[in-house]
């Protein structure tokens, strides 16, 4: 089943700018999803629209196969099941220490104060900011202040985690780290959609790749489909990652012809094979 999808999604901002021309998207439960696109390509404006916070102009958005209904019920419903983390955690983070924060969403769902205590405990645990807690946030640091805007959504146990540049603007370690949460979240069975324009990153972790550019899709499939057509990767403002790059230059410029791929380990392992055929070891 698809957990998200929107059918022929147009999106015109009040101002008249049309950003999104026609967006097919679809995730299905368990996928990690990842949306490759450059600045300005509409990757934001898209996710505001899986949880109902913008609503076409056109086109129609289904949360588990049913059309959001844009009224008071129909947007708790579909908050329960799509969680937004925000590119920015300042636009999502506002109480005066860690724990109200990330308390916020499921107090607002009219739970338990008893459950509410114990979901807290559980998302600050799984983000690594427990010890945190009773901090306020704006003494975090930039990375800190995104795992809190995660424990935030986590807390509301929603069944997909769509996340806005989670990786933007973070050390290399932090960004692994979030990478790696997300990885450990989605082994338990979350549902992740991420907006990244890191192409390194993409193809170790994401299922499916949609490449977005000037608010429309321009290529869909697996990490491999998407950046083995090297043309519209390049005609999105995008590159290949950085590993692939060197393999392109060894086949191409020193006739070395190691098989492609897009992560280390795959280089590395086609490397291998290579070395062993070519020494017969
Ligand atoms: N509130 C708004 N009113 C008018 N235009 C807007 C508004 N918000 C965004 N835009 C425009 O919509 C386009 C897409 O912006 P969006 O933030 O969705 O892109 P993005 O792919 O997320 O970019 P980035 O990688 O830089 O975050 C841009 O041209 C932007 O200027």
């Amino acid at each position: 089943m698809n957990i998200i999808e929107t059918r022929d999604l147009y999106f015109c901002y009040p101002d008249g700018t049309e950003v999104l021309k026609g967006i097919n998207f679809k995730v299905k439960k368990g996928e990690i999803v990842s949306i490759l696109g450059p600045n300005g390509a509409g990757k934001s404006t898209l996710f505001l629209h899986f949880n109902g916070i913008l609503k076409p102009t056109r086109g129609e958005v289904l949360i588990k196969g049913k059309p959001i209904k844009y009224n008071k019920k129909g947007l708790i419903e579909v908050r329960k099941t799509v969680g937004l983390v925000f590119q920015n955690p300042d636009d999502q983070i506002f109480a005066p220490t860690v724990q109200d924060d990330v308390a916020f969403g499921p107090l607002n769902l009219g739970l338990p104060e008893d459950e509410v205590r114990e979901r807290v405990k559980e998302a600050l645990k799984a983000v690594g900011m427990w010890e945190y807690r009773d901090k306020p946030p704006h003494h975090l640091s930039g990375g800190q202040k995104k795992r809190v805007a995660i424990a935030g959504i986590l807390a509301m146990r929603p069944e997909v985690i769509v996340l806005d540049e989670p990786t933007a603007g973070l050390d290399p370690v932090g960004a692994a780290q979030i990478m790696k949460l997300l990885y450990d979240l989605n082994k338990k069975g979350m549902t992740i959609v991420i907006s990244t324009h890191d192409v390194d990153l993409v193809p170790v972790y994401a299922d499916k790749v949609y490449v977005i550019y000037n608010g429309k899709i321009l290529k869909e499939g697996t990490p491999q489909e998407v950046f083995s057509d090297v043309e519209t990767i390049r005609k999105a403002n995008l590159r290949l990652p950085r590993v692939a790059h060197l393999v392109e230059i060894l086949n191409k410029k020193d006739n070395i012809p190691i098989k492609l791929g897009y992560t280390i380990g795959e280089v590395r392992r086609n490397l291998l094979e290579f070395i062993k055929e070519k020494c017969q070891v």
